[in-house]
């Protein structure tokens, strides 16, 4: 996906594309999460001092020294970049010139995203206990929060391809200004999309859950797999908490998109 492309960052099928490579990070982020026990240290306030007064979890602590750095090379300019700490260095590297793909919007729910992370995730995919492994921890951790967060963010630009589109401008218009949030979440929603998706993220998990012989064959044991990551776990945690949030995420923006806008334009119907 280019997104200095607007043609390209707003094609439906490009961006699905980009939402199955996404699968790909998540499920390689959760696993390597998962060689790692709970180590709920790692999450409580206050355990450790921190040179510069900071107050909080040791990984709220690494998230924003990463996010920091990150920040200075640009990577929350970039319009399918969301931060979940503030504040945040200007960068040094100068500005890309992004097309306006995106309705201007303030729309970050990273929130919600570390809230269920921990609170549902992190519990369900690594073993209980401490190993000691605090600093391991929350580089995995920060990985599948970046993962998670793009996946989810992305639901502005699948939002903003469907508002394009043609056939479908007038109703969500109509729906917009009626400000009728389960009128927009069932015209947007599409079953078969979301059906196929978690049978392929299914097949994936198991796949990607198991090792493979020098032949190449698949060591189906049950034990590698539980180790490593479970196919019901991946399945639930897109079912009840990253489509939903993703759809979430659509809607809001939707609810926003007539804001200073000046009317329908000439749609490429490319
Ligand atoms: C992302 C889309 O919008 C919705 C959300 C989906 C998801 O989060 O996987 C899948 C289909 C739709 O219900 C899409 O239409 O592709």
């Amino acid at each position: 996906m280019n997104l200095l492309d607007k043609n390209d960052a707003l094609s439906l099928a490009r961006l699905r594309d980009v939402l199955i490579r996404l699968e790909d990070t998540i499920i390689f982020a959760l696993i390597e999460r998962a060689q790692f026990k709970l180590n709920a240290y790692t999450y409580q306030p206050d355990v450790y001092d921190y040179d510069d007064g900071y107050k909080g979890s040791f990984l709220g602590y690494f998230l924003h020294e990463m996010e920091k750095v990150h920040s200075r090379v640009r990577r929350y300019t970039s319009p399918d970049e969301y931060p979940f700490t503030q504040p945040l260095p200007t960068p040094i590297l100068p500005a890309l010139d992004f097309p306006p793909t995106l309705h201007p919007n303030s729309i970050n729910v990273n929130v919600a995203i570390m809230e269920r992370y921990l609170q549902d995730i992190v519990p369900k995919i690594c073993p209980a206990g401490d190993d000691l492994n605090y600093g391991s921890s929350a580089t995995r951790d920060v990985e599948c929060l970046q993962a998670l967060s793009k996946r989810i963010h992305y639901g502005k630009f699948i939002a903003e391809a469907k508002f394009m589109d043609p056939t479908q401008q007038a109703t969500y218009i109509r729906l917009i200004q009626a400000k009728d949030r389960e009128g927009i979440m069932a015209l947007l929603t599409n079953r078969t999309v979301e059906a196929a998706l978690l049978r392929r993220l299914r097949r994936k998990a198991m796949i990607y859950g198991h090792d493979i012989t020098e032949g190449g064959d698949i060591v189906l044991d049950q034990e590698t797999q539980d180790k490593k990551i479970s196919p019901d776990v991946v399945v639930d945690l897109y079912e009840r908490f990253v489509i939903p949030l993703t759809k979430e995420v659509e809607v809001d923006y939707l609810l926003q998109r007539l804001n200073n806008w000046d009317g329908p334009v000439t749609i490429k119907t490319s």
